[in-house]
């Protein structure tokens, strides 16, 4: 597994992508200023954050126009899968807003699978070893349950809203009422629809600019395969993990999350 420690460098116990880290800018995230209108998307990998970049773009173009291109130039939209103590100091002062989106990590550790395997000439790994190497957190961005865990619980530090893929998936309207709250705006009916049938996967798959296939090849270049929006599904799981391998996963899960108070859905058919 050593050739996986040169596509990685581990700072300040996290681990980045060695090509593209900007050791600098990371030594130095504890003063990046945030504004108080900054609103920031936080995920593991592969959990939802183009979708949500996807909603609230709009939402901030029909709704916080005023706001934004009055008050600052620069976007207030920002999206990070850092974990919670890398984070800006100003975060942690509860200067700006946190969506926090999570999924299974089954259909996590699937969709990074694929992602990996279809934008890197230099990965090998089956799926086997890549389950490994996952709940070890020997992949990109670390452990899963370090990320959700360290988040959740010090989220009495950040002002945080937390939103799971599934529900977003089952009720979209619903989760984009939940957000608009959140963020302590009022979306018209009609702005609300605009804001949802721009989200949709019919809408981002064929849309260019939403699908993220052209801004995957510029980072890696023109021998990426399949498409960033894959399977968009629940329970993908099922179709590439063995019996023995998902025992292996809920035993693991068991230990990581006892306690912990946010529910998962597995299913596609459940609530
Ligand atoms: N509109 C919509 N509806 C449902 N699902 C959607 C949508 N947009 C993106 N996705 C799915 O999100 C997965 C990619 O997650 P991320 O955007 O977090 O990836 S990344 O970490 O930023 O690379 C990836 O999941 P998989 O399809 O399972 O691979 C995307 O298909």
């Amino acid at each position: 597994m050593e050739d996986i420690d040169r596509l990685l460098l581990k700072l300040k116990g996290y681990y980045f992508d060695h090509l593209s880290v900007d050791i600098g800018f990371i030594e130095n995230l504890d003063d990046f200023e945030i504004r108080e209108d900054d609103v920031f998307i936080v995920t593991y990998p592969k959990s939802g954050t183009i979708w949500l970049q996807q909603l609230l773009i709009p939402f901030f173009e029909y709704n916080f126009q005023k706001i934004y291109l009055g008050k600052r130039p620069s976007p207030g939209l920002l999206s990070t899968h850092l974990s919670y103590y890398l984070v800006p100091r100003g975060l942690k002062n509860k200067r700006a807003k946190i969506i926090y989106v999570y999924r299974n990590p089954k259909d996590v550790m699937c969709s990074y699978f694929h992602f990996e395997k279809n934008v890197k000439l230099q990965f090998t790994r089956t799926f086997e070893e890549y389950m490994i190497l996952f709940l070890e957190g020997r992949v990109l961005r670390s452990l899963w349950f370090d990320h959700i865990k360290g988040w959740y619980e010090h989220r009495s530090l950040f002002n945080i809203q937390f939103m799971m893929y599934e529900e977003m998936k089952k009720d979209l309207r619903g989760s984009v009422l939940k957000i608009c709250k959140f963020l302590g705006k009022e979306l018209s009916e009609e702005d609300m629809d605009t804001v949802v049938r721009q989200a949709t996967f019919e809408n981002m798959k064929y849309d260019p600019l939403a699908n993220y296939d052209k801004i995957i090849t510029t980072a890696y270049g023109t021998n990426v395969k399949g498409h960033f929006l894959r399977k968009v599904t629940i329970g993908d799981w099922k179709s590439h993990m063995t019996v023995e391998q998902n025992e292996s996963f809920d035993k693991i899960f068991q230990r990581e999350m006892k306690d912990f108070l946010l529910k998962f859905i597995w299913d596609v058919n459940e609530d």
